[in-house]
C-alpha cells in the first residue's frame, strides 16, 4: 500500500515540483502516473523510495510512515521495493546472471538460495537462456527486462518503474507493460510513470495525471 497525504516537494533551489499530492494505492493495485515532461512523475516515485524527502505532508508505504524515516532505516524500506529507475546502470563487465545476483549479495543471501532466485527472476522476464552472456549482447528491450529481473529478484511487494518503456519500439514496450501486468496479477503493487498513455491498450488501470506538480484526477 502506498498513501500520500498533502505531500509537497520543493527542491533546494526553491522549485515546487509537487503540490498537495494525495492518493492511496491499495496493496495489489496497479496504476500509471502520466503527465508532461517536468510534471513531477519522477519526483513522486523518488519520494516513495526515499531517494528524495517530502517538504511537507505524509507518505505511508506498507503501513510505515516514511516521511521522516531515519537514513539507517531506508535499506529496510527498499527491501520491499522493486525499483526500475533510469539511473540504475547495468554492469556491462558482468554477466546477465551476476547483474541480477547483485541485490541478493548485498542483502546477504547464501549462494544456493540466491542462485535459485536469480534463475526464477530471469525466467519470469524470459532471459534464462541468456544468463551467461554479457548485457552488451542484449537488445534494448532485453536490457530493460534485465533491469526488471534485478528489481524483482528480492520478491518485493511493491514495484515502481520510471519510464520503463522509453527508447523502446512499440512491440517491446507492449511486452514490458504485459510483464508488469503479470506481476500485478500475482499480487504485487505496481506503479509506473510514463508519458506514453498509448501503451495502456485495453488494460483497466488507475491513472494519475500530474500537471505542473498537481494531480488532476
Ligand atoms: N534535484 C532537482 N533540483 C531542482 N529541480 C528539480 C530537481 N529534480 C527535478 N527538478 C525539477 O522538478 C520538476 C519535475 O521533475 P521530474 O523529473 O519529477 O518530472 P517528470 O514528470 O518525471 O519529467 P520527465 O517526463 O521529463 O522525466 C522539473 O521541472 C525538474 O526540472
Amino acid at each position: 500500500m502506498i498513501s500520500f497525504n498533502q505531500v509537497c516537494k520543493r527542491y533546494p533551489n526553491g522549485f515546487n515540483a509537487l503540490r498537495n499530492i494525495g492518493f492511496t494505492l491499495e496493496a495489489g493495485e496497479m496504476a500509471l502516473i502520466t503527465g508532461h515532461s517536468g510534471a513531477g512523475k519522477s519526483t513522486l516515485l523518488r519520494l516513495i523510495a526515499a531517494i528524495e524527502r517530502p517538504t511537507s505532508g505524509s507518505i505511508v508505504v506498507n503501513g510505515q510512515n516514511i516521511s521522516a524515516l531515519k537514513s539507517g532505516a531506508i535499506p529496510f524500506l527498499r527491501r520491499n521495493l522493486g525499483l526500475v529507475f533510469q539511473d540504475q546502470k547495468i554492469l556491462f563487465d558482468r554477466t546477465v546472471f551476476d547483474n541480477v545476483l547483485l541485490p541478493l549479495q548485498i542483502s546477504g543471501f547464501d549462494s544456493r538460495a540466491a542462485t535459485g532466485r536469480v534463475r526464477a527472476a530471469l525466467d519470469k522476464v524470459g532471459l534464462l537462456d541468456r544468463e551467461k552472456t554479457r548485457p552488451i549482447t542484449l537488445s534494448g528491450g532485453e536490457q530493460q527486462r534485465l533491469c526488471i529481473a534485478r528489481a524483482i529478484v528480492n520478491r518485493p511487494s511493491i514495484l515502481i518503474a520510471d519510464e520503463p518503456t522509453s527508447n523502446l519500439d512499440a512491440d517491446y514496450a507492449r511486452d514490458i507493460m504485459a510483464m508488469f501486468k503479470s506481476f500485478h496479477q500475482v499480487g504485487v503493487t505496481v506503479l509506473i510513470a510514463t508519458h506514453d498513455v498509448n501503451l495502456l491498450g485495453d488494460m483497466p488501470l488507475r491513472i494519475f495525471t500530474l500537471n505542473h506538480g498537481e494531480l488532476t484526477v
